[in-house]
């Protein structure tokens, strides 16, 4: 099958959280099963252009409504990711620094995503699949099915991944005009709340929709920042399918990234040699047990209450513990994470900012990984975490349910119901007792490097979907 993924993100192109992370896996291992699946996503101002070779294969001019930007779609040459990658150049719109926080973002996303299929309308074959992940291609299921210019594309299916439902990108009826004609008696097929919602209309307009864990899908028909209702009567059509993890990014057996790699047999002077060159850089102690923390700062992952949990777990513990924070997002959290540093230094330190080496050297280098996530659609650091035996710490919702089994129930991690302050002070505690069982974390630590999430079952379960 032909497959194209059309998505903001994109690793090792751009990437700020989970989602770069999964579409610069998942082609890759679609081709492995016999597929030609590709990447059609925005060119940003970054390192990845500057450091790449590409041909021009499109050379043309993109509208939204009256105004005019050029646009070229550039063919990476060297095939380095394992697949092939296009990046839709729009000049003034998707050239940026940042990926996302843009006052345009609507404009430039809805330019790439038109970009995207004025392009392929003029190829000379169809491809068997668009696969469109999250809002910023949520009305490509629309455009295609429904716009004049896209007619001969209507029959192609589309699926929407949804990776996380909090964000949808909703803009007002003012810019309805942006979009290629359509007979406007079909505006409702865009509509949310007396709003355009492009990941409500991916849902209503998407052959199939799939959401990034079982357990996700589940909790959405009650907590979809709204959406509750169409994802309920939409459900016939859509699946859970669970991330996997990309084996050969993420394999401690060969992670350049690291002081030291390490395997099964050698995980004991390999996370010892990892741990110690992080604590010195970080000002801890390798003799402590080290609890992390590795994500967003947001709402969602439970970073509001990180800094009273902290506090607690450090002024409790009375210097038996290290605590390694590496995270961005809501300035606030960030401030108070900081700050934390003048009262315990030597046994916390946070790292604000995105750091994708430090993210390796702190999931080879740690003890335990919080993820006291209130929404988590699947999480990848867990089973990064679990590859590189370092034990999660996690609340049972969405994913995190679906990968981390508590060692009270004969499993591998340290499971709490909420989160709160409390719950996770709680499980803080276990982790702790269960640190000083050396034998214990030695078996346990073994066993979760073995565990199997990598993409080869998910690759086929989404091609399962295409084909259903
Ligand atoms: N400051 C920092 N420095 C370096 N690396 C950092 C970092 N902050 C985060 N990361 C990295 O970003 C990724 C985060 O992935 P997650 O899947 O846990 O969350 P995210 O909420 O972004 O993704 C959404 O999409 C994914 C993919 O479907 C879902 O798993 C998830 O539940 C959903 O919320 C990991 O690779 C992590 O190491």
């Amino acid at each position: 099958m032909e497959i194209i993924h059309l998505s903001a993100e994109c690793y090792p192109v751009a990437k700020v959280g989970g989602l770069g992370d999964v579409v610069g896996a998942l082609p890759k291992y679609q081709n492995k099963l016999g597929h030609f699946s590709k990447v059609v996503m925005p060119a940003y101002n970054n390192p990845f252009m500057w450091e790449s070779e590409f041909e021009v294969v499109y050379d043309a001019w993109v509208n939204l409504g009256r105004q005019g930007f050029p646009v070229r779609i550039l063919r990476e040459k060297t095939n380095k990711l394992g697949f092939d990658l296009y990046l839709v150049h729009i000049a003034g719109l998707t050239d940026r620094d940042k990926v996302y926080g843009y006052a345009d973002d609507t404009e430039r996303f809805l330019a790439y995503q038109i970009a995207a299929l004025d392009w392929i309308n003029q190829w000379e074959h169809r491809p068997d699949v668009i696969h469109c992940h999250d809002h910023h291609t949520g009305l490509v299921p629309f455009m295609t099915a429904n716009c004049e210019r896209y007619k001969s594309l209507n029959h192609i299916p589309t699926v929407l991944t949804i990776h996380n439902a909090q964000y949808q990108g909703q803009f007002g009826w003012d810019k309805l005009h942006y979009l290629p004609a359509f007979d406007l008696w079909k505006s409702g097929l865009l509509e949310w709340r007396n709003a355009i919602n492009p990941l409500a209309s991916a849902i209503k307009n998407a052959w199939r929709v799939t959401t990034v864990s079982p357990s996700y899908l589940n909790e959405l028909s009650h907590r979809a920042n709204g959406l509750e209702s169409l994802l309920a009567s939409e459900r016939g059509k859509s699946s859970g399918i669970l991330n996997g993890i990309d084996n050969e990014v993420w394999d401690p057996k060969t992670d350049v990234m690291l002081e030291k790699c390490y395997n099964t047999r050698t995980v004991d002077s390999g996370k010892k040699a990892n741990k110690a060159a992080l604590c010195a850089v970080f000002n801890l102690d390798p003799t402590k047990p080290l609890f992390t923390f590795i994500g967003r700062l947001v709402g969602e992952k439970g970073a509001d209450l990180l800094p009273d949990i902290f506090h607690n777990a450090l002024a409790h513990s009375r210097g038996n513990i290290n605590i390694l924070v590496l995270g961005s997002g809501d300035p606030v959290v960030e401030g108070k994470l900081s700050e934390l540093n003048t009262w315990f230094a030597g046994n916390y330190n946070a790292y604000i900012g995105y750091n994708e080496k430090l993210s390796h050297q702190i999931y080879a280098g740690a003890d335990f990984l919080l993820m006291p996530s209130r929404v988590e659609p699947c999480g990848l650091n867990q089973m990064y975490a679990l590859r590189y035996g370092t034990i999660p710490i996690v609340r049972r919702v969405g994913g995190l349910r679906d990968t981390v089994v508590d060692i009270g129930d004969g499993g591998f991690g340290i499971c709490h119901d909420q989160t709160s302050v409390w719950d996770v002070g709680q499980a803080m505690g276990r982790a702790y007792e269960l640190y000083k069982d050396k034998k214990r974390m030695k078996e346990i630590l073994r066993y979760t490097m073995q565990l199997d999430h990598s993409w080869d079952r998910a690759a086929q379960q989404y091609i399962d979907t295409y084909q259903m």
